[in-house]
């Protein structure tokens, strides 16, 4: 449920009325938009009557029921306004949402040795990211498969951080290293095999560093958006969604269906940002450029591509990597031409602040 407060609403008037709504059970949450202030309210709101909450107070404009599964996720929530996501990073605040430039977010699959992800790290910034992806911990299918380097890899993380002055953004797959992971990234990443890991949502929520969540390989919008609601539920508000293709039928051409579509149905149903992975999305280095810049005529707020020195030795994701010189090239000349025609395109694509 939402009530929405007149403009000008005494602020003692607005805690009074949140402080009314704890004794009645329910957990408000104050969302001061641009225009109006609005009070979320979670818990047991079905026996209650909009008109009997409208009588708390005569500031009330409006009372609203949220009828999506999702609550603090919903646009409604919010009340039709966007969120904005605004990451530390060494080089200053960086600000995801509709309102601002679309973020590059850009680096290997995993984190190798510390020559190539500082070397990585240089290099995407030097083409305009203002992050720098990299996997310490991998999820990978086959119990075999390189598995990342684990915690010596986040020291080598913290090097790039510190050596290009990018922002960190990196996965976390167990509860127990949360903490650890939190230490060096800047933004923890939930990814898509792990996004319907409910205690480790729960964990990511209740601590304070944004989270990007993966959408799941089989999952339904309503279910990614659930999962969402697991982080904002447990007290953080910092999350930004990540489409990374789904599983469909076609296996044989790409490695998943990137389901651009997300982008304009998100808009309808939820307030908080999103990003485009065309890497895992496509599986295929040759198909990320048209799927990076069809993501950013579609609106998207972020992109994550996948970059590496030598794709053809990456001990992952090799085929879906391009290379430092046509990533530089892909941004330069090509998405910065979409996102300046949308109008979400700043050189250097970053807000100092
Ligand atoms: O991004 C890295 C993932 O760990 C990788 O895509 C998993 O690939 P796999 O399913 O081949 O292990
Ligand atoms: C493992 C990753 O991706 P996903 O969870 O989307 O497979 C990744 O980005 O490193």
């Amino acid at each position: 449920m939402i009530v929405v407060m007149k403009v000008g609403s005494p602020e003692a008037e607005i805690t009074r009325l949140s402080k009314e709504f704890e004794e009645e059970g329910l957990s408000p949450e104050k969302i001061v938009g641009k225009h109006k202030v609005v009070i979320g309210l979670v818990g047991e709101t079905a026996s209650l009557d909009e008109r009997q909450i409208q009588e708390f107070s005569p500031w009330i404009e409006k009372v609203l029921r949220v009828e999506r599964p999702y609550k603090r996720a919903s646009l409604e929530f919010r009340h039709g306004e966007p969120s904005e996501v605004w990451i530390d990073t060494p080089n200053g605040k960086v600000p995801f949402g509709q309102n601002h430039p679309v973020v590059i977010v850009a680096g290997p699959c995993s984190v190798e040795n510390e020559e190539m992800i500082v070397e990585t790290a240089k290099r995407v910034k030097a083409a305009g990211a203002q992050f720098l992806r990299g996997g310490a911990y991998k999820p990978r299918t086959s119990p075999y498969a390189f598995q990342g380097h684990g915690e010596s890899a986040l020291g080598l993380l913290a090097a790039a951080r510190e050596a290009s002055g990018l922002g960190i953004i990196t996965e976390v797959m167990d509860t127990a290293d949360v903490a650890k992971v939190g230490a060096v990234a800047d933004v923890l990443q939930i990814g898509a095999r792990n996004m319907h890991n409910f205690s480790l949502l729960k964990k990511v929520g209740a601590q304070d560093k944004p989270v990007l969540l993966k959408r799941g390989m089989s999952a339904t919008i309503d279910e990614w958006l659930m999962a969402a609601e697991y982080i904002l539920a447990a007290g953080n508000p910092n999350v930004i969604l990540c489409e990374r293709g789904i599983r469909t039928f076609e296996r044989s051409y790409a490695r998943n269906t990137l389901d651009l579509a997300v982008i304009p149905v998100l808009r309808e149903l939820t307030h908080l940002p999103l990003m485009i992975d065309p890497s895992h999305g496509t599986g295929r280095s040759e198909y990320v450029p048209a799927m990076a810049k069809a993501a950013i005529a579609a609106g998207t707020d972020a992109l994550m591509i996948e970059v590496h020195p030598n794709p053809a030795k990456a001990l992952s994701d090799g085929p879906q990597s391009l290379t430092p010189d046509r990533f530089d090239r892909l941004v330069k000349e090509e998405l910065s031409i979409i996102g300046k025609a949308v109008e979400r395109w700043s050189e250097p694509a970053v807000a100092l602040v």
